[in-house]
């Protein structure tokens, strides 16, 4: 197995997780669930023998609360963290702070369903996956990256769509293949990679 370790995560459940609001770069606190599922993930990267020298996190809290707990549980709380707006969730737009059932009552569901989950129609005054690709990937591609090929191990907390961005990319997945790909809140999913930066390996730690 390669020692180029890359651990993505996404952040534990939301307060408007919770309420089933369009969050986007709203910057809602953890749930109780959600800080549970944070250490939940520290103890299973612990139990996998994991251990990290940096970390990547967004601007927001939920994701820098999650990354937090996850170093607190695996005795790493002394670790560099980066974080950066590149890794922040796919912006929402005029979405943002909506409920998603009220969303679907009034635009219907399968436009709602292409604005979540289509790689390149964006919601209303929003991103679309596209663009949360084109300002995630260059990130990864300069930041992330050339620190895993060197040997850093390295651990990134973030979103459901900026991290299903970076998923596209590195699993090659279609537009159609992303559609279906879903990150489950607190569930890591760890990568080893070639030197050629491709998968050699990928372990999705959801339930
Ligand atoms: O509201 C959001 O920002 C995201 C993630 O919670 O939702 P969705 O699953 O609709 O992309």
């Amino acid at each position: 197995m390669s020692d180029r370790l890359l651990v993505l995560v996404r952040h534990g459940q939301s307060e408007w997780n919770l309420k089933n609001l369009f969050t986007g770069w709203r910057d809602p606190d953890l749930t109780p669930r959600g800080v549970d599922e944070a250490r939940k993930a520290g103890k299973r990267l612990k139990a996998e023998g994991l251990s990290f020298d940096v970390c990547f996190t967004s601007d927001l809290k939920r994701a820098q609360d999650t990354l937090d707990l996850i170093l607190e549980e695996m005795g790493e709380d002394n670790l560099p963290v980066i974080c950066d707006q590149a890794l922040n969730e796919r912006d929402y737009g005029d979405l943002s702070g909506l409920n998603k059932d009220d969303a679907r009552a009034k635009w219907g569901e399968e436009q709602v369903h292409i604005w979540r989950r289509s790689y390149d129609v964006p919601p209303p005054g929003g991103e679309s996956l596209k663009d949360t690709v084109a300002r995630a990937l260059p990130y990864y591609v300069k930041e992330i990256l050339p620190r895993v090929l060197r040997g850093e191990r390295v651990l990134v907390a973030a979103h459901g769509n900026s991290l299903r961005a970076l998923i596209m990319v590195l699993e090659k997945l279609t537009p159609d293949g992303i559609m279906k790909r879903e990150l489950n809140t607190g569930a890591p999913v760890i990568y080893r990679l070639n030197a050629d930066s491709t998968v050699e390996s990928v372990l999705d730690l959801a339930d």
